[in-house]
């Protein structure tokens, strides 16, 4: 694997304006995310983590120019995606892919498989009309998909066959970057291992980079080279998987990891309360200084009133967190 970042993010904030209040009457702003900074290596799997709301998705969509980014920048190809509108984006789409949670809202239900991977391949001139149905056939083939199943509408494909084809969609625009937005979690358990195996497959074929957003830990283990943990719009920790899931230091991750990852969210958001004193803060009125100290087990004075910084506490090893930063053990 290459050591060169693919994307540089830089000081990223994504703030959303929204209106509260049975008629709208109240303005307020969500701070979904609050100054990240990262880089993304060339073919690794770089995976976010973290409670339901903290903006694993939100980073996602900014990094893609999807949402428009309130402040910072995202480096690619020495360009600043950030400050592109939708026609300056264009070149740059083909190479930034998505892939979703539910295939079903992503595939249009009047559209065979065949023309929803073939339509990314004619819109970006990346082959003839001619030559379509052979490239279509070779991309089913890609995602283990027999070929006449390009003559299938999504109703007549399981779950994980129209993942499959929203994977093939992805891939035939020979992309550099794919977020995989929760793209399991609406699959079967069994299902999961094929389609994780299948995105595993195609990054080593194609030299491909993930951004993996997802919940199921063991599921991060397994496919990160690194992971971040996020919480409450910023980067808490981020490590190479094995010194994250054997050295955590920050005490949120500790406290994540540590809750048993159940198959059911709602149980597991229970037993992360139990561990962590209560629920995630609202984005709209976030805690000042460290944004986890009003639920961290070993909070000091200094945690309620200063951002902790963002530091290397090993080489590799980024964490956020004051107790790290004074020597102190978390
Ligand atoms: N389009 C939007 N308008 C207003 N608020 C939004 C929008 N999209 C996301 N948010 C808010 O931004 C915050 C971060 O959301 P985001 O979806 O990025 O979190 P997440 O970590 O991906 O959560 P989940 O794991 O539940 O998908 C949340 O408070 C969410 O409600």
């Amino acid at each position: 694997m290459s050591i060169q970042p693919l994307l540089k993010i830089e000081n990223l904030v994504k703030h959303f304006h929204v209106r509260l209040g049975a008629f709208g009457e109240r303005a307020a702003t969500v701070y979904a995310l609050d100054n990240v900074n990262l880089e993304i290596m060339e073919g690794e799997t770089l995976s976010l983590v973290g409670e339901s709301g903290c903006g694993k998705s939100t980073t996602g969509f900014t990094i893609l120019n999807l949402y428009k980014a309130t402040s910072g920048r995202v480096i690619y190809k020495g360009q600043d995606l950030a400050t592109l509108g939708e026609k300056q984006m264009r070149p740059f789409r083909r190479d930034l892919q998505i892939v979703f949670q539910d295939p079903y809202s992503t595939l249009n239900p009047r559209m065979t498989a065949g023309e929803a991977i073939g339509e990314p391949m004619l819109f970006h001139k990346l082959c003839t009309k001619a030559e379509l149905k052979d490239k279509v056939a070779t991309l089913l083939t890609d995602v283990g998909l027999p070929t006449r199943f390009a003559q299938r509408y999504p109703h007549e494909l399981s779950g994980g066959q129209r993942q499959r084809v929203v994977i093939a969609r992805a891939l035939a625009c020979q992309p550099k970057f794919i977020v995989c937005d929760e793209a399991i979690s609406a699959l079967d358990v069994s299902i999961q291992a094929q389609i994780i195996n299948l995105l595993l497959d195609l990054q080593e074929k194609y030299g491909l980079t993930y951004l993996f957003i997802a919940h199921d830990l063991a599921v991060v283990r397994h496919i990160s080279t690194r992971v971040g943990v996020m919480y409450l719009g910023r980067l808490a920790e981020l490590a190479s998987r094995e010194e994250l899931f054997d050295n955590p230091l920050h005490p949120y991750t500790r406290a994540l990891l540590s809750a048993v990852p159940e198959t059911d969210p709602a149980l597991e958001r229970s037993r992360t309360r139990q561990i962590l004193q209560g629920d995630v803060p609202s984005p709209l009125n976030p805690p000042s200084g460290c944004r986890f100290h009003t639920r961290c087990p070993i909070a000091m004075d200094v945690c309620g009133k200063t951002v902790p910084d963002w530091k290397e506490a090993k080489p590799g090893h980024l964490v956020a967190c004051h107790a790290v930063n004074t020597g102190v053990d978390a």
